[in-house]
């Protein structure tokens, strides 16, 4: 059974005087991938942190397992595992070292056999004994993730995990997240590509200026493959208000639709008299979606 783990409730952050993030709330729970999409500049890596509690919220609160995350963070900080921006790595240390010293921060004995699973499923085990200054950056990537996971925490926070790395390795991240996910873990990753995180994720949160979408993009962003463009008058407006979630460019409104209600929703156009100025079919990267 899945248990909630994590709940923001209203979370607000400003930075400097920026309001970065604006009345977030969401809940997440274990066994769940949960992905992040935003353009850049949007506020993700300012959400995660707040995750791990390297920032705090201006206003609003979260909570692990039920409990506020600032009020207890030394137990909860073992919960949780990180990799934000770039990996913070110790460079003289080995990969094996460095591993090693991770798992002994967080107060955990070094198990050998769970370094072994780890860099196996990473595939950074022939680099174990190299320096961690001499790998390149995809391989630094990698042992970033690693570190994130090595303590065995119930909450991952991966901020765009893929960067730098290859499309062999991207599909490695990928098995590894869903592998977290069948040990019950909530995963929250990071990308400012749908494309590229969609298959994993079992929930969207879309992130734009701080705030989230709406619900439904959230549940369904994929499902949505065409985008239907009329011009902009106030009885069009009013009326396909009634249908749809609709927007204003210019002179003109837009809606998103999936496959399966293309025809119903033309008839509905056609029989309306709406003229219909364009019909998109979507990609699904992320520009589409805002
Ligand atoms: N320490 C800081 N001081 C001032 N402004 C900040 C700071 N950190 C973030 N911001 C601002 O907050 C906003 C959100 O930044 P954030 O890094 O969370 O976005 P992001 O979605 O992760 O972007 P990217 O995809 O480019 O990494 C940006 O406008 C950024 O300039």
């Amino acid at each position: 059974m899945n248990v909630k783990l994590l709940q923001f409730k209203n979370v607000t952050k400003n930075i400097n005087e920026n309001r970065v993030l604006t009345d977030i709330t969401f809940e997440a729970s274990s066994g769940q991938v949960i992905g992040l999409i935003g353009p850049n500049g949007a506020g993700k890596s300012t959400l995660l942190k707040v995750i791990c509690n390297l920032l705090r919220p201006t206003s609003g609160e979260v909570l692990v397992n039920n409990v506020p995350l600032h009020k207890n963070f030394k137990d909860t900080s073992k919960k949780i595992g990180y990799l934000i921006e770039d990996p913070s790595l110790y460079p003289y240390l080995t990969t094996k070292e460095h591993l090693a010293l991770c798992l002994q921060l967080q107060g955990n004995p070094i198990n050998q056999h769970t370094i072994n699973s780890i860099t196996d499923a990473l595939n950074i085990t022939p680099f174990l004994n190299k320096k961690v200054k001499k790998l390149s950056m995809g391989m630094k990537q990698r042992v970033g993730i690693a570190s994130a996971v090595i303590h065995n925490p119930e909450i991952v926070v991966l901020d765009e995990p893929t960067n730098s790395i290859d499309v062999k390795g991207i599909n490695l991240v990928k098995q590894f997240i869903l592998t977290l996910k069948k040990q019950g873990k909530l995963v929250i990753v990071s990308s400012h590509l749908l494309q590229e995180i969609q298959s994993i994720c079992d929930q969207y949160l879309m992130i734009e200026n701080g705030k989230l979408v709406n619900t439904e993009e959230i549940n369904s962003p994929s499902t949505k493959s065409y985008r239907i463009l009329v011009p902009y008058t106030t009885e069009t407006n009013l009326f396909l208000k009634n249908y749809f979630s609709i927007k204003r460019t210019g002179n003109f409104l837009f809606f998103d639709i999936s496959t399966e209600s293309l025809n119903t929703t033309l008839n509905l156009l056609i029989k309306n008299n709406i003229h219909i100025s364009d019909i998109e079919k979507l990609s699904l990267s992320l520009e589409r979606f805002f």
